[in-house]
């Protein structure tokens, strides 16, 4: 036998956790892979041997920078910036870029290690990474925002392109922040690439990408309700978020016959009793996104529903549930109250909303339950079709992109029953996915020899 890693699961994590101190968010989301990866490789020698899933658990590089700004009044700012690069096995690194006070080394670790699952899993040529910066675009103004990205853009040129490295938005980044940093990007090296997705439709922007994520997780609840026979027609849904995945899972929920109840945002969650119909979801979304206001004034806006503060709604009973703001925003005591109010299914929009005890207790409730790196895979998904579309210099219609998201979509469901099938008539959709994406990473990587 040759030289292997067969150290059992408790020795590999604490290698994981002694190589990463203080990174609680990373080993987490490496944990919850390595329990499905584990039993996987188990006769599975040459993965031991070349010690595939270490390599993947260590990122390729992880690029740190400094930001300076200047703000309205004339003061100097600094903040730190961050490009995960996690693997490129199978194409160039590609994930978004996150603005807010949370982010860490480690947040955007273990989101560039679930990216490279996930741009895996949607059969497209996509290498995982991640980046973003601990600034809090709260409260800025435009030309603030616009000074950040330009600042931010001068270091991050240097480490992405076409073919090397596609950022794109997440959570505090969206069209006008690619805009600003597309900007500094083609002013900086005089190049007009598809360096970044998530583009204006006007300057090689893709038709659906703004939708895409909330409406896949959508078409992914809907595919696994679907497998047991049944439709999201008349069902009630817990949303939590109010911002670009949230709002457009609302919506879609909305045209496929259900109930939508709650969003939230970081100061608590409003309730609905009546539903959020599409008139009032595109209110919530231009009160987001150009007024930049809070959720709790959806209530002066739409009597009967109520605020309430500093909670999550994962009390409020509901059929279906889709958390879509943060990670680790749904913990144990959260799973449990959705199941016993009768809650049957489970789809992230969010990255790694649900904790490892909540994540636990889905599987064993034996309730459907799509993690993330599935569920929300349709935008990273259009972000790709957004590259062939910007590398074949033409635009595909909107009928075009639906029917490729939604064929993604199902590609990725039919992944996880593949692997995700316990032969007890539960299809675990955590251990399916997470197998579906390792294999086909873990193959390239063998194939490369070691690089
Ligand atoms: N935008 C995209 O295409 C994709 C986004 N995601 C994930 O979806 C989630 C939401 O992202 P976006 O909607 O794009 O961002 P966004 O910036 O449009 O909205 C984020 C939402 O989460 C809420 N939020 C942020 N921190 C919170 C906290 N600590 N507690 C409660 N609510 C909080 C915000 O108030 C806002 O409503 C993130 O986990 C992101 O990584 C995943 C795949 C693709
Ligand atoms: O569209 C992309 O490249 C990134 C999307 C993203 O950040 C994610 O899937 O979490």
């Amino acid at each position: 036998m040759a030289v292997s890693d067969h150290v059992d699961f408790s020795t590999f994590m604490e290698g994981v956790k002694r190589r990463n101190p203080g990174q609680p968010e990373f080993v987490q989301a490496v944990q919850e892979v390595s329990e499905d990866i584990f039993d996987f490789i188990a006769d599975k020698e040459e993965y031991h041997a070349q010690q595939i899933l270490r390599r993947i658990a260590e990122p390729d590089r992880v690029v740190s920078f400094r930001v300076c700004w200047e703000d309205d009044s004339g003061n100097i700012r600094v903040q730190r910036g961050w490009r995960v690069q996690n693997n490129n096995a199978i194409g160039p690194y590609k994930g978004g870029i996150r603005f807010h006070p949370s982010v860490t080394e480690s947040v955007l670790k273990f989101l560039a290690f679930e990216q490279t699952f996930k741009n895996a899993l949607t059969g497209l040529p996509m290498g995982g990474g991640k980046g973003g910066s601990n600034f809090n675009p709260k409260g800025k103004s435009v030309r603030e925002i616009m000074r950040f990205c330009q600042s931010f853009m001068t270091e991050l040129y240097r480490h992405i392109g076409a073919d090397i490295d596609v950022p794109a938005g997440d959570i505090g980044v969206g069209g006008r922040e690619i805009g600003y940093m597309f900007g500094q990007y083609k002013r900086i090296t005089n190049e007009f690439t598809g360096v970044l997705t998530g583009k204006g439709l006007e300057w090689g922007g893709s038709l659906i990408r703004t939708e895409a994520t909330g409406y896949g997780a959508v078409y992914f609840l809907a595919n696994m309700l679907a497998a047991k026979g049944q439709d999201l027609v008349g069902k009630s849904a817990v949303i939590s978020g109010s911002g670009n995945v949230a709002t457009h899972a609302a919506e879609k929920i909305v045209q496929l016959g259900g109930k939508v109840l709650t969003l939230s945002d970081s100061a608590g969650f409003i309730h609905d009793p009546d539903g959020i119909t599409q008139e009032k979801i595109d209110w919530v979304k231009a009160h987001k996104t150009h007024r930049r206001g809070r959720i709790e004034d959806y209530c002066a806006e739409y009597k009967g529903a109520t605020f309430t503060a500093g909670k999550t709604p994962w009390n409020v009973p509901c059929d279906v549930a889709l958390p879509c703001a943060t990670q680790n925003e749904l913990l144990g005591d959260d799973a449990r109250a959705l199941v016993k109010n009768g809650c049957i299914a489970v789809s992230e929009g969010a990255n790694m909303p649900t904790n490892l005890e909540g994540a636990h207790h889905f599987r064993d409730a034996k309730i459907m339950f799509a993690p993330g790196k599935a569920a929300n895979a349709g935008g990273v998904a259009v972000s790709g079709l957004e590259m062939s579309q910007n590398s074949g210099r033409r635009a595909w219609s909107e009928g075009e992109l639906q029917q490729m998201l939604k064929d993604i979509m199902d590609g990725i469901h039919k992944s996880c029953l593949t692997y995700g099938d316990r032969g007890d008539g539960y299809i675990d959709y955590v251990k399916g996915a997470n197998i579906a994406g390792f294999k086909k990473v873990a193959d390239a990587m063998l194939a490369f020899g070691v690089v």
